[in-house]
């Protein structure tokens, strides 16, 4: 049965007057379960913010690196989530970033912009000006200050009101290694069923809890993207349809190749490909952070360079940390 759900909230139109991409795409799931309204699935990069030594944000090193990664079959681009530094950015740079990366990204390839605050108020009102900006799906954010008292109802309203009146829709973001909380699986499934809410981007890696997911919510206009490198080939060997992958940054060819082995069911050659690929991701991630990101950007010819404090660079002894995870698997 073809499921077309046309969402009646805020109008159809977005980013000067255009149709919104999810009235526009209409595509069949990786499992083939259903039609969906925007299609998800691909390979993204959460894109870095590149800063000056002043710790500006500089615009020149993110063009820069845009002209690179527009080489690289991504789906789009995430702009704002975890390895953008976003909590570190004003509101005003969220969306400034936002904006100079929708001036230089074709519009076939997809802007995702965390639109993630900590209260449900900021978050509708940021969601607006991203949606303004040019995003054409927010990614928003388990609010995790008060983490005691996020539930699954409170985190159920959360989402529900904020997709109630986005102009775009909503990818919801479960990320425990930085929120310390992930996002009940009664409330993704709950939420699934909101019309405005297309998917979830789950970066806990628990292969189970995204099968189960998928499972869950197949018979929604709902799609499951594996929210890191390390178990992208098993996320979508349990119905995911993409990867939003701090290691697309530096090896986005790779996660694409991964992505295109996986999708024509190359199992074999996919799990070699994966597996070179669990080092070096969980090097750039859980191990030594956004910080070792940047790095390994520089090394593979894109602008990585410092963080935005209180991040600090790595340690001489990190930075060979990291080196050899790239060299054992025979990436430097
Ligand atoms: O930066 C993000 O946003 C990510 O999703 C990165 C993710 O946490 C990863 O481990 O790749």
């Amino acid at each position: 049965m073809l499921r077309v759900r046309v969402w009646r909230g805020l109008g159809p139109l977005c980013r000067g007057g255009q149709l919104s991409p999810w009235r526009r795409t209409q595509s069949r799931t990786a499992a083939g379960s259903g039609s969906v309204s925007t299609d998800l699935s691909g390979i993204y990069p959460p894109i870095a913010t590149p800063f000056t030594p002043e710790e500006d944000v500089d615009y020149g090193k993110l063009e820069g690196n845009l002209r690179k990664y527009a080489k690289i079959p991504f789906r789009g681009l995430v702009v704002q989530g975890s390895n953008g530094e976003y909590p570190y950015l004003t509101e005003e740079e969220r969306v400034e970033v936002v904006k100079a990366v929708r001036r230089s990204l074709p519009t076939d390839k997809l802007l995702m912009a965390g639109s993630g605050c900590e209260s449900t108020r900021a978050t509708v009102q940021l969601t607006d000006k991203m949606a303004a900006a040019g995003a054409d799906v927010v990614l928003v954010v388990t609010p995790c200050f008060y983490k005691g008292k996020m539930d699954g109802r409170a985190l159920t309203r959360h989402f529900t009101k904020v997709a109630d009146s986005s102009p775009v829709p909503v990818v919801l973001y479960s990320v425990p290694a930085n929120t310390g909380l992930e996002l009940p699986l009664d409330a993704v499934v709950q939420l699934s069923r909101h019309p405005n809410i297309v998917g979830l981007k789950d970066s806990g890696g628990d292969i189970s809890r995204i099968g189960l997911i998928v499972h869950k919510t197949k018979a929604q206009d709902f799609q499951v993207l594996a929210g890191s490198a390390g178990f992208l080939m098993a996320a979508y060997s349990v119905g995911a349809v993409g990867g939003v992958c701090a290691l697309a940054n530096v090896l986005g060819r790779e996660l694409c190749e991964l992505e295109s082995l996986c999708v024509s069911g190359r199992w074999e050659e996919a799990r070699g490909l994966q597996q070179r690929l669990i080092e070096p991701n969980a090097a750039v991630t859980r191990k030594l952070g956004v910080p070792a990101l940047k790095q390994a950007m520089e090394w593979f010819g894109f602008h990585g360079g410092a963080c935005r404090s209180p991040l600090q660079p790595l340690t001489e002894a990190e930075t060979l940390q990291l080196r050899s995870d790239f060299t054992s698997s025979g990436w430097l």
